[in-house]
């Protein structure tokens, strides 16, 4: 059974993908967080921006097979060219997402994106694999096509994460996640400068803005 908290069509917002059409599925459920607010300050992870509880989102619910979740996702994407991609998203997606799932995506004509905090190992066949390590959680995959890291994270500097081979090192300034989306706000105005200001001193990092919250879209 799969447990989806919702799913949408939008643009990818983040990372070297950004501005792709993609089909996104929000799975439920964190290693790192319960994502309950009471219990955030104690969480492993503490400056989450998602709802990933339950599955009462858009187009959510529970899924028997990889088959009936690949056709729910593939209802979503529109009947015109171009090559369709999924984000598998959470939560942690990589508690849930598995080898016949991924099989069922590509049989349906998805290339699969992920986007997993990199504590869990993961399945083959991933088309796009992004890592955002989190400052208390130890990284296990050693291998991905992107590395983005929420910046600042005050035990996490980004030269830890080097070991990790990518071919893309990002930075995404840490937004708060108390402030609704879609509205600036002066702390993400002075993680962005840091950002900034990282990247132009070491120019292996690249910048990425969260476009989906600027544009206003999901
Ligand atoms: C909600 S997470 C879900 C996937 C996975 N659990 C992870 O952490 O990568 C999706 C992306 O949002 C990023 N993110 C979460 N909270 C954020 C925040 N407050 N500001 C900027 N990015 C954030 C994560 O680091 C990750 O890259
Ligand atoms: N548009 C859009 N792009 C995204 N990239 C990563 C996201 C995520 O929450 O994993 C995300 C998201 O929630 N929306
Ligand atoms: S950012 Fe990712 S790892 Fe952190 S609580 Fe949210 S879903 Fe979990
Ligand atoms: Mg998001």
């Amino acid at each position: 059974m799969y447990r989806v908290k919702e799913a949408f069509y939008t643009l990818q917002g983040e990372g070297a993908q950004a501005g792709r059409a993609a089909v996104f599925c929000r799975f439920s459920k964190c290693n790192l967080w319960n994502g309950r607010e009471k219990d955030r300050a104690s969480a492993v992870c503490n400056f989450c921006d998602t709802d990933f509880v339950g599955t009462d989102g858009q187009n959510g619910g529970c899924f028997d097979s990889p088959q009936a979740l690949a056709a729910h996702i593939l209802a979503l994407w529109p009947d015109a060219p171009g090559a369709p991609y999924v984000v598998c998203t959470g939560g942690e997606p990589l508690l849930q997402l598995d080898e016949p799932l991924i099989q069922a995506l590509h049989e349906v004509g998805f290339e699969v994106g992920v986007e997993t905090n990199g504590t869990l190992p993961a399945p083959e066949g991933i088309d796009w694999l992004c890592v955002s390590p989190k400052a208390d959680a130890p990284v296990v995959i050693t291998d991905c096509d992107e590395l983005k890291l929420v910046y600042p994270q005050p035990l996490a500097p980004p030269e830890r994460f080097l070991s990790v081979r990518a071919k893309h090192y990002f930075l995404s300034p840490m937004a708060s996640p108390a402030v609704p989306d879609h509205e600036p706000d002066a702390i993400k105005q002075s993680n962005t400068r840091k950002a900034t200001d990282y990247c132009l001193a070491h120019p292996q990092w690249r910048l990425t803005l969260q476009m989906h919250k600027i544009l206003g879209i999901d």
